[in-house]
């Protein structure tokens, strides 16, 4: 389970070009609310390819090197596909506050992945803002939560697909 972020706790965040303009006001906005922002790039806009961004954040949250991060694509897909293959990533594509926020009671997500190109700055603040106050509801999420880890062996052990 992922507590709620405090102020001081370092964020990494990362994009790549069609992302680059929203993650640097978002940047800007997680250190003026007190956060140690750590940008593993891009750092403009020229073209790039989203897995370079999305690996090291994820490989971060993974072990544990930082407790979420915040990753921005045109559309959120390609960040979340690659963060999602991750041993205890939970990558959230939000395009409102309330599924931010959903993402954080029902799924405990510890990735916020921002769809760039189809929310408003001012949107994506609210976003933001939902996903790192929000805390995880626990209770019957957390069985489910827990089932996301199962690994493939035991899929096969029980030859069951769901
Ligand atoms: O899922 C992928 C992302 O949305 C990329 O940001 C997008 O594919 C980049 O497109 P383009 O290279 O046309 O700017």
């Amino acid at each position: 389970m992922v507590d709620v972020a405090k102020p001081g706790e370092r964020i990494p965040i990362a994009s790549d070009h069609a992302g680059f303009e929203l993650k640097e006001r978002l940047r800007l906005a997680l250190a003026e609310m007190g956060y140690e922002v750590e940008d593993i790039g891009t750092h403009s806009t020229a073209s790039t390819d989203y897995p370079d961004y999305a690996h090291p954040l994820a490989q971060e949250v993974s072990e544990g090197q930082a407790a979420r991060g915040v990753l921005l694509c045109g559309t959120g897909l390609g960040m979340s596909y690659v963060a999602n293959r991750y041993p205890g990533v939970r990558a959230a594509v939000a395009w409102n506050p309330d599924v931010a926020a959903l993402a954080r009671k029902h799924n405990d997500a510890n990735v916020l992945v921002l769809p760039a190109r189809f929310v408003s700055d001012e949107d994506a603040l609210a976003i933001l803002q939902a996903w790192l106050t929000t805390p995880f509801e626990g209770g019957r999420h957390q069985g489910r939560v827990a089932k996301i880890e199962r690994d493939e062996s035991e899929a096969d052990a029980s030859g069951s697909t769901t």
